[in-house]
């Protein structure tokens, strides 16, 4: 005990990259299929700073705040809890009269990696103060709160994270995963900070096992947040970075206690560790492998093309077009699994030639030729999908709009990404100058191809200063923040 006090002397910084589904939505559900993922360089930072207790008082507390929006400070009492039920994380209320908003991505995040700790080190959690600052383009800006210019400008300290004057539920999403990346963000922080490197150590020479273990307990904190089981491709992009990604079998997380239920502590632990770090013996069949695949060789961006994403003013609703895609599935067997494995394949295609670009440094006219055409051939797929499930993955809007942008200039190709509908867009493009402000001026003039009978319609639509990011979680210096820690 003890041993870790020189990580708890200092504060601790981590990032984590949001993502893109590039090709493989709704098939990454099935561990039969896979999925283009790439991570993106818009991050969720997470700063964990040490709180001074007065002497003679242990104070259990742990403190979050999110400065960017408003009413956006959780606090959290935690004690361990009987039977093995882990630590139990209660929110508290600020004063008696305020009323209390929950974040339940921290919450469970908290209380998740709490235990996991505890169950690794007997000594008492000290307490934190946590400061979430995420990059700009995770929300829409009202244009009025935010220049064309200042988005461009160099960032200084004081416009890097920008201030939304809204509730963090209010904010209007853009859809590059800010949930997975702050529950991976989080998740890592709390390792890190209280953990001994020996432990856990993101920085350096990380071993693989310490990521691995940060994906499992994040994809199981992530899941119990989110109350439904998604392919996890978030939190594995948050993790590891661009990857060709399998799912692990949904069954893994079946098992697992509610927080604070008898025996969740070890289950969890079990569950993270697969097992190999066992210290006592526990009941056989608790240990389970984590089945999920990411191969990071396998997904690439050639030099001199960059991704690039347009937020398209409106949003889709994902939960109820999954379950409408896989209900048509599910009465339609054959025929979707001839669907399936033909764009399984156009999307394998996909990735091969990314790669193949990437290794042979090819550029030049006629390099993207092959490209543009296995995109073609995906977006036909995804169309036919869309019209035989009668959800609008491609609407005849996006349709619209990707073959317009399609047209301009140093354009390659685009596709809607994850589970598509009417939320941002994903385009390949030529990394040079000249090509972003021509498309950022032909964006600028869109208008929309309006289309009612689908139920949606295009608002505005405007470039998002992401671009692809190829690295996952990373170890920060906490002295990055310092404007916006207090
Ligand atoms: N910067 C942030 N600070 C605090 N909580 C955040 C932040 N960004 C996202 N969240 C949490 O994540 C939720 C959004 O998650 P979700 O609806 O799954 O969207 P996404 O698709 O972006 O992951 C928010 O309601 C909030 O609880
Ligand atoms: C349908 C999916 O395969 C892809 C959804 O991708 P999005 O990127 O659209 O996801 P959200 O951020 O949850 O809206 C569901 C999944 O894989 O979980």
């Amino acid at each position: 005990m003890g041993s870790h006090s020189a990580a708890q002397a200092g504060e601790t910084a981590v990032s984590a990259p949001g993502k893109v589904l590039l090709a493989g939505g709704y098939l990454v559900l099935d561990r039969d299929y896979t999925g283009l993922v790439f991570g993106l360089d818009a991050r969720i930072h997470v700063v964990v700073q040490p709180v001074k207790t007065i002497e003679g008082v242990a104070l259990r507390e742990i403190t979050v705040k999110s400065p960017q929006f408003t009413d956006a400070t959780w606090e959290y009492g935690y004690s361990l809890s009987e039977l093995g039920g882990g630590i139990k994380v209660t929110q508290l209320r600020a004063s008696a009269s305020l009323a209390l908003q929950r974040n339940i991505f921290i919450e469970t995040t908290l209380s998740y990696v709490l235990t996991y700790i505890s169950t690794i080190s007997r000594s008492a959690i000290p307490a934190s103060s946590i400061t979430i600052l995420a990059d700009n383009d995770y929300y829409s800006h009202p244009s009025s709160t935010i220049t064309h210019d200042q988005r461009q400008a160099a960032p200084t300290p004081r416009s890097r994270f920008h201030t939304f004057h809204v509730p963090v539920h209010e904010a209007h999403k853009t859809g590059l995963g800010s949930s997975a990346a702050l529950v991976t963000a989080l998740t890592a922080a709390l390792l890190a900070h209280y953990l001994p490197p020996r432990r856990f150590r993101l920085a350096d020479q990380d071993p693989a096992s310490s990521r691995r273990r940060l994906h499992n307990l994040a994809q199981a904190a992530h899941c119990a947040a989110q109350g439904k089981v998604g392919s996890g491709f978030d939190v594995a992009a948050a993790v590891y970075g661009s990857c060709l990604y399998r799912r692990f079998s949904a069954g893994l997380l079946a098992g697992l206690p509610e927080p604070g239920a008898q025996g969740f502590a070890r289950r969890l632990a079990a569950l993270v560790d697969e097992e190999e770090e066992e210290e006592e013996p526990r009941g056989g069949g608790d240990g389970v492998a984590w089945d999920g695949v990411v191969e990071r060789d396998r997904v690439r961006i050639p030099r001199g093309v960059r991704l690039v994403m347009a937020d398209v003013d409106c949003g889709s609703q994902t939960p109820g077009m999954v379950k409408k895609v896989l209900g048509w599935r599910e009465g339609n067997a054959a025929e979707a699994r001839r669907l399936w494995g033909l764009l399984q394949a156009r999307n394998e295609a996909l990735a091969e030639e990314l790669v193949r670009l990437a290794a042979e440094d090819a550029g030049g006219a006629g390099a993207y030729d092959g490209l543009r055409r296995i995109i073609a051939g995906v977006r036909e797929l995804i169309r036919e999908m869309s019209a035989k499930t009668g959800v609008p993955i491609e609407p005849k809007s996006q349709t619209a709009l990707l073959d317009a942008c399609a047209a301009v200039p140093g354009v390659i190709d685009g596709l809607v990404p994850g589970a598509g509908g009417y939320d941002a867009i994903a385009l390949l493009v030529e990394d040079r100058e000249e090509v972003l402000e021509g498309l950022r001026e032909f964006l600028k003039g869109w208008e929309g191809g309006a289309s009612e009978e689908e139920g949606g319609k295009i608002g505005k639509v405007s470039m998002l200063g992401v671009r692809e990011d190829m690295e996952g979680v990373r170890a920060e210096d906490p002295a990055e923040y310092k404007e916006w820690l207090t």
